[in-house]
Order: C-alpha cells, then sequence, then structure tokens
C-alpha cells in the first residue's frame, strides 16, 4: 500500500515537475518570438548588407570568436575583416550587429549625421573609469554639455597653458638626462609629464608627479585595458561573468585610486579658492591666477547648469582623454624618430630655426614647428589613438546603396584606412611629406581622422597638438634619439581603448650638447 502511494506521488512530481518545465520552455518561446519581432527591422534591413566572406560567422555567436583574447588579436582581426570586405561590412557579436565602415565617404556620413552621433553602447563600459562624461554622455546631454565646455578650449585660454607645458618639457629633459645612453621604455616617462600637464591645466593644481613615481599613469593604463576587454568580448558584457574573472575588482580598485586622486585635486582647488581670497594679487602664484578648466566648471556650477557629480565625471574624462592620449601619440613620434634619423634631423634644425640653442618656447613659435607637425601627423596616420571608433545607429541611416537599421552599431575603421594603399600609397613607410599642404589637398578629408571628425571630434584637438609640440621640440633639441625598433612593422600594436605598443617605447637618448652631460 506505502509502495503504491510512493508510486503515485513521485509520477504526481514528476507531471508537476513536467508541467512547470513545458512551461518555463513555453514562455521562453514567446518571450523569445517577441524579441525577435521586435527586431525584425533590424534582421531585415540587415539581411541586405553582405557579410565578409573572409570571416566565418557561427550560429548564436556571429563572429564574436575574432573579439576573444588578447587585444592585439582583437585590433589585428578588425583590420583583417574590414580590409577584405566591402563598406559596409556586416558583422554579428552574438545577438549585436555591427556594420564596419571603411572607405572616407562612409565615414564622413556616419561622423556628420544627427542619427549616428550616439556612442555605441559599448561605451557604457567606459563609464566605471572614466565616468559620464562628453565622451559617453548620450547624445542630448552631450549637446548641452558640449556647448558649455567648447569654451574652456578657446585659443585664447591654451594659449595661457604654454608655460606650463614649457616648465614641465624642462623638468622632463633634466629627468631624461639621468637615462641617456641607455636603451629605456620612454612611455611611463611620458604618462607622468603629460599628468602632470594635463592636471595642472585642467585643474590648476601641481601635483609633482613627474617627480615621484607615477602609479596612478600606470594603473589608469590598465584601466583602459579592461575596459576595452570588457567591451569587444561579449561574455565579459555580463556581470556575474565580469565579477568571476577577477578583473572586476581589479577594475574597483583602480577606479577607487582614480577618484581618490581626483576628489583630491577637488579638494586642493576649493583650499586654494579659499585661500586665494585672503592673499593679495602679488601673493597669487601664476599657477593660482590662471583660469582653468575647473575654475569654468566650478562657475557652471555656481550657475546650476552643472552638478557636483557632473563636474567629476567630466574631469575624469579629461584626466583620461588628455593624458594617456598625448604621452602615447609623443612615444610613438620619439621612436618614429628614432628609426628615421633623417626626419629627426630636419625636426632637429626647424627647432633650432625656430628658438635657438637656449631660448624657451613660446606662444607664437607653435605654429612654426611645421615639419614637427608632419612627423606628428604622420606618426598618427600609422598609429591612430581611436584605431576603430564605435557608434550607435538611432534612425536608419542611409550609406552608400544600403540603409542601415536603427539598434545597429556602425565601427569606424580608422586604422584600416589609415593603413590603406589607396589612400595612403606604401602604407607601412613613414613619411611625413604625405603631410605637406600639396599632398594633404590631394586627399578626401576623411581619409584621415586621428582626432575623429564632424561635431562629436575631439574638444582637445589644438590642447593635444600644442602639449605633443612643446614637448617633441623640447626632446629633440636636447637629445638625439634612437630606438631598438628597425621599421614600423616591428612596432606590435593592440587597442586598450586607445592604441598602444605591445613592446612599449624603447629608446636610447644622447645629448646633443656636451654641458647637458
Ligand atoms: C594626441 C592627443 C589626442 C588624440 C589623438 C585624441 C583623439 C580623440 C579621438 C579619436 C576622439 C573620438 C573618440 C570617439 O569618438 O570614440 C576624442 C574624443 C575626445 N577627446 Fe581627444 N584626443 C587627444 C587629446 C585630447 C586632449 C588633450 C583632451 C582634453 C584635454 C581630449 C579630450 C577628448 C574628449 C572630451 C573627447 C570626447 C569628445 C566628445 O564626444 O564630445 N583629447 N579624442
Amino acid at each position: 500500500m506505502n509502495a503504491f502511494v510512493k508510486e503515485r506521488s513521485l509520477i504526481l512530481e514528476l507531471g508537476v515537475m513536467n508541467c512547470l518545465l513545458i512551461s518555463i520552455a513555453a514562455a521562453a518561446l514567446v518571450l523569445y518570438v517577441r524579441w525577435r519581432n521586435s527586431r525584425k527591422h533590424l534582421y531585415e534591413l540587415g539581411a541586405k548588407v553582405p557579410i565578409p566572406d573572409c570571416a566565418k560567422s557561427l550560429p548564436i555567436l556571429g563572429h564574436s570568436l575574432y573579439f576573444i583574447g588578447d587585444t592585439e588579436r582583437i585590433l589585428n582581426n578588425v583590420k583583417y575583416i574590414s580590409t577584405n570586405c566591402e563598406s559596409p561590412g556586416t558583422i554579428w557579436l552574438a545577438h549585436r550587429l555591427f556594420f564596419l565602415l571603411t572607405t572616407p565617404a562612409d565615414l564622413e556620413i556616419a561622423l556628420n549625421s544627427p542619427k549616428s552621433l550616439e556612442k555605441d553602447d559599448l561605451y557604457r563600459f567606459s563609464r566605471s573609469l572614466a565616468g559620464k562624461g562628453l565622451f559617453s554622455l548620450e547624445v542630448d546631454a552631450w549637446k548641452v554639455h558640449r556647448k558649455l565646455i567648447t569654451p574652456t578650449f578657446h585659443p585664447r585660454i591654451l594659449d595661457s597653458f604654454v608655460n606650463v607645458f614649457v616648465e614641465q618639457s624642462n623638468v622632463l629633459v633634466e629627468i631624461l638626462q639621468g637615462k641617456v645612453h641607455e636603451m629605456f621604455n620612454i612611455g611611463e616617462h611620458l604618462t607622468a609629464a603629460t599628468l602632470e600637464m594635463v592636471t595642472q591645466t585642467a585643474m590648476g593644481v601641481k601635483l609633482n608627479k613627474q617627480l615621484g613615481n607615477c602609479k596612478l599613469g600606470e594603473q589608469l593604463n590598465r584601466g583602459l585595458e579592461i575596459m576595452f576587454m570588457r567591451m569587444f568580448n561579449v561574455p565579459l558584457h555580463f556581470d556575474f561573468i565580469f565579477e568571476l574573472s577577477g578583473l572586476a575588482k581589479e577594475e574597483r580598485g583602480i577606479i577607487d585610486s582614480f577618484l581618490n586622486f581626483i576628489k583630491k585635486v577637488i579638494n586642493d582647488k576649493k583650499v586654494e579658492k579659499k585661500l586665494k581670497m585672503l592673499e593679495t594679487e602679488a601673493e597669487i602664484d601664476d599657477i593660482k591666477k590662471r583660469k582653468v578648466f575647473l575654475d569654468h566648471l566650478l562657475e557652471l556650477s555656481e550657475q546650476n547648469l552643472l552638478t557636483e557629480e557632473e563636474i567629476i565625471d567630466e574631469v575624469r574624462t579629461f584626466m583620461i582623454g588628455g593624458s594617456d592620449t598625448s604621452a602615447t601619440v609623443i612615444s610613438f613620434v620619439l621612436v618614429c624618430l628614432g628609426m628615421f634619423p633623417e626626419y629627426q634631423q630636419k625636426v632637429y634644425e626647424e627647432v633650432i630655426d625656430v628658438i635657438g640653442y637656449d631660448r624657451d618656447i613660446e606662444c607664437e613659435d607653435i605654429p612654426k614647428f611645421k615639419y614637427l607637425e608632419m612627423c606628428i601627423k604622420e606618426t598618427m596616420r600609422l598609429f591612430p589613438i581611436g584605431p576603430n571608433i564605435v557608434r550607435k545607429v538611432t534612425e536608419d541611416l542611409q550609406i552608400g546603396d544600403h540603409m542601415l537599421p536603427e539598434g545597429s552599431g556602425l565601427v569606424l575603421c580608422i586604422y584600416t584606412v589609415h593603413r590603406n594603399d589607396k589612400y595612403f600609397p606604401d602604407h607601412m613607410r613613414f613619411d611625413p611629406e604625405r603631410f605637406s599642404p600639396e599632398e594633404c589637398a590631394k586627399r578626401h578629408p576623411y581619409a584621415y581622422l586621428p582626432f575623429a571628425g564632424g561635431p562629436r571630434n575631439c574638444i582637445g584637438m589644438k590642447f593635444g597638438y600644442n602639449m605633443m609640440k612643446i614637448v617633441l621640440a623640447t626632446l629633440v633639441r636636447k637629445f638625439f634619439i634612437e630606438t631598438s625598433f628597425q621599421k614600423i612593422e616591428d612596432i606590435r600594436v593592440k587597442q586598450s581603448l586607445i592604441i598602444k605598443s605591445i613592446l612599449g617605447y624603447p629608446v636610447k637618448l644622447t645629448p646633443r650638447n656636451s654641458d647637458l652631460i
């Protein structure tokens, strides 16, 4: 009797279990069908754009496997696929649809259309480190912030920063004199120098970071690397996998240090402001007199145009956007000049011609460093800071013969265009003459996009050029530069949000004047 009851209750339990499972499966199916239907438009339009033959797409995963692994592999895979497909070329990252854009004409449309001004959802992963500033803000808030912040980059204001760039370049020279005649990685010194320059000019606070060790710079590099890994590694999009990977904990540590650092800078600024009220004009030193980025933001907050949180986020964005980018470009320029002494000699002659052997650089000198600018541009062609920029299509967008659907993403393959023989013949050859006014005039303006383009281009372009030119002119005047790299192909790169050299930036400096030894 007991056995009979047990058997009946087991059958009942199994029945209930089966019903439950069937209901769950049915509910999941209904949800899936509804989800698919809500994306019908995306699939229909997406299917009309060819999928590249060169890349295998798997069921469900799509092309995700090409975007898993180290950041060198990811960059190379994007380059490979985008080089071998028509523009726009379709790729699927699991359920996400992206189009690779690889012609200047397509890039021009994408960068200027109000339908693709929004940064892709992938950029939300940048917010943990860089905050919700201009770089990743949703388009409505971005329009307001960009308008408020643009006057901060007025050329007159930028000119007032030149002294800081000069002073810190001289500090850098002093530090580097301790490293002469040996091969070393100059990248970390430049990270410290540019971080100091950005902190002083954006926040009006001296850190003397160059003279101490710059752990923060290294942490930010690692933070950017984690951010990029998460962006392009679909499994890491899920919080629990990100937590399990151990990367979340590491990222939290970096963010804590970064936020503590910024809050300290802002506090210092507030204390300075109070002190300023107590000091006479004569006692206020140069750095306190200069109106900096943070002063403007604090004024905007006094007028209730920005909240305290928004200020912190914009400051974070500037710290990330301003320092590591410029340090990286300067590092690449130095190894390129080290590889090509003939171009370095021309830069040296130009620098001596403009400022002589002893005088410090002044505002009026900067536009005269024309050949140096050509070398910087050629370096940014081969190593564009943002090799692949990702935007979101917020309304169906016509590009060429194709209508790209709302909800898809656009990958602007700048690295691929910069390394295409069609726009830059013999593209792996380093040749500053490509940026002579005559050569530039022959090219499509959107074939070269180191600062992106259109209304959402880099707001710090002139700031960056000023800083880079001053640091480079100062270094080239003082040192002859060599590197262990033999050719451009030796410089293996990865995309850790911004482009980086995997083997660092090895240089050997030899003082040009005997009095510097
Ligand atoms: C060599 C130096 C620099 C390079 C090559 C560079 C490059 C770029 C690029 C390619 C973008 C577009 C990114 C995207 O859409 O995904 C960008 C945006 C941005 N950059 Fe720069 N940048 C440099 C220096 C600076 C500096 C010095 C600052 C600030 C002081 C800065 C602040 C920003 C900001 C705030 C954005 C977002 C702009 C917006 O969405 O409105 N950058 N930069």
